[in-house]
């Protein structure tokens, strides 16, 4: 791999101490970063370069999935790191962040290929894009990346806005934009099924897939993002990016071995064929929603407008559901169901493809009678993909048994998404990067429910926390003769949670 000074905005920032900084030690760990790495933090508080350090080996310790205790490894690692106190607007700053890169490139002998990540809030996009540009730090002879994390703009305008300025300073080659949920290895999974197994190749399409079904289900509430969840909501916050990302992903139709380039070039097709809503019928096929007080895992939780932050009246959606089309050759009549929200019963994030069932006469005998074969993709929290068939139980009568056939079978500890994604800007692959037709793509399709949920077009429902969402969303699919699978029943749910209970207590032991 390349050489190359690392630039992070926002150094002393949660997203850094969090995920950056655990996800660069992991790949030093698995020798993946390049020999000669270098890396400038950067913020506005005085920090001596030990002190940056010390902070970077704390967040190591706290957050790295690896064995962080050998001093001597933390340490090496801990030698590429620089700091330098800069304020966004100030332009001097970047004279000086220019001479400090130039001392280091040169004090290792190292091209000038520079990446900068703005792990900052999204309102500092223009300027730091521009100060890079103004101040030559971007006009060296080697290579320049621009790594930037969601939201990319708050509607279809605003995004134009940001790209347009953005532009001015980067070409679209050098803008790495982060969907973490790219970075899922389940999801960069789904590239490679299809790409590697012509039977699945051969079931992809509307002659044997009845319905697909994507789930991000979250436990946790608004936390202490009140300021900035009460003027997003689930639509902006997952479903115009995350949600739709898995949709053109589990959609896209791959030849074997195709490049980053065909990769985005079908993910902009399917995003081209979903079919569009008008603001007057977004109604019929989205459901908005608001958690109510009620109990998860056991516990009280509060309704979301009695959440710290939030203000009593707030009609913003923390859950969403929607039913959307793919209006192509492989897709057309086959609904694809959508649902993300807050403070649902489990945190599960999820894509179940349903096929098609035989025909069988209208009145099958009991024995005769099947599950619809499932294939089924557990992201989070643990991760699977499980084909759902249909055996004959020669014990039981020989009636039919739905069997489970694990297409994961390797249960070794996988990357987090932030290391695939960082590993994958590293080595100048886009290929698990929202390129910008797709972003666009997105918000456009979005932009009439964002406008019909603004002029209350479509009507908030309320779940109780704890639950799967409004009996509406469930609505959703029952019309089409169709149910959200794996949402557990009551009795079910309870077994989950004392065996989760007894997890707990096994890991509070030991
Ligand atoms: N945290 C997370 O889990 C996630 C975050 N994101 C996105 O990542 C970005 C960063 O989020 P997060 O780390 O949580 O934010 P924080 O508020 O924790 O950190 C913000 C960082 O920006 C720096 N900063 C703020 N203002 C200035 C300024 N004027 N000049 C220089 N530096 C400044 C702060 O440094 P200092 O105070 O030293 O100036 C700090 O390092 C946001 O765009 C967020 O939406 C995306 C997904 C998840
Ligand atoms: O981007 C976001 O994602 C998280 C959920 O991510 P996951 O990897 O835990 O599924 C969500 O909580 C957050 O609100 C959103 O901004």
């Amino acid at each position: 791999m390349e050489p190359i000074t690392f630039v992070l905005f926002g150094a002393t920032g949660d997203l850094a101490k969090r995920k950056i900084y655990p996800a660069l030690f992991n790949l030093f760990i698995d020798k993946k970063l390049p020999q000669a790495f270098n890396l400038i933090g950067l913020g506005r508080k005085e920090l001596s370069d030990a002190t940056f350090r010390d902070n970077v080996g704390k967040s190591i310790r706290d957050f790295s999935r690896r064995q962080a205790k050998d001093p001597a490894l933390v340490d090496e690692f801990l030698q590429a790191f620089r700091y330098s106190v800069l304020d966004i607007g100030r332009k001097e700053d970047y004279r000086k962040l220019l001479l400090l890169i130039e001392q280091r490139e040169e004090e290792l002998k190292l091209p000038p290929n520079r990446m900068f990540y703005l792990s900052v809030g999204p309102e500092f996009f223009e300027t730091i894009a521009e100060n890079i540009q103004d101040s030559g730090l971007g006009s060296a002879q080697g290579w320049k990346r621009l790594v930037i994390e969601k939201p990319f703009g708050h509607d279809l305008q605003s995004a134009r806005q940001l790209n347009r300025k953005l532009s001015e300073a980067f070409t679209e080659d050098e803008i790495f934009r982060i969907d973490h949920y790219l970075g899922k290895p389940m999801v960069q999974r789904l590239e490679s099924l299809q790409q590697t197994n012509p039977v699945i190749q051969a079931l992809w399409n509307n002659r044997h897939i009845a319905n697909v079904q994507i789930t991000a289900g979250e436990t946790v509430g608004v936390e202490e993002r009140a300021g900035y969840y009460d003027h997003v909501g689930a639509v902006r916050d997952m479903f115009q990016n995350h949600m739709l990302q898995l949709l053109m992903m589990t959609a896209v139709q791959l030849p074997h071995k195709s490049g980053s380039d065909k990769v985005r070039f079908k993910k902009k097709m399917v995003m081209e064929a979903l079919e569009p809503l008008q603001k007057q019928d977004v109604a019929a096929s989205v459901i908005r929603a608001q958690y109510t007080a009620g109990i998860i895992q056991g516990k009280p939780a509060a309704g979301y407008t009695s959440e710290p932050g939030i203000a009593p009246s707030s009609m913003n959606d923390t859950f969403i559901a929607a039913k959307l089309h793919v209006d192509d050759y492989f897709w057309r009549g086959v609904p694809f169901y959508i649902r993300t929200g807050k403070r649902m019963k489990e945190k599960a994030t999820r894509i179940v493809i349903e096929f098609k069932e035989p025909a069988l006469q209208a009145q099958p005998s009991t024995d005769e009678r099947t599950e619809p074969n499932l294939l089924v993709i557990e992201m989070s929290p643990s991760e699977s993909i499980t084909l759902q068939l249909n055996a004959k139980d020669s014990r039981n009568k020989g009636e039919f048994k739905p069997v489970q056939i694990d297409l994961h079978p390797n249960k070794v500890e996988l990357p987090e998404a932030y290391e695939n994604l960082i590993h994958d800007a590293l080595r100048g692959d886009p290929t698990f990067f929202a390129h910008w037709d797709e972003v666009e793509l997105a918000w456009a399709w979005a932009q009439p429910i964002l406008d019909a949920f603004e002029e209350n077009l479509v009507p908030l429902r309320y779940y109780e926390a704890g639950t799967y969402g409004p009996a509406e969303s469930d609505a959703l699919l029952a019309q089409d003769g169709f149910r959200w699978w794996f949402d557990s029943e009551p009795e079910q749910q309870n077994e989950i949670e004392a065996e989760e209970g007894k997890q707990y207590a096994y890991n509070a032991n030991h």
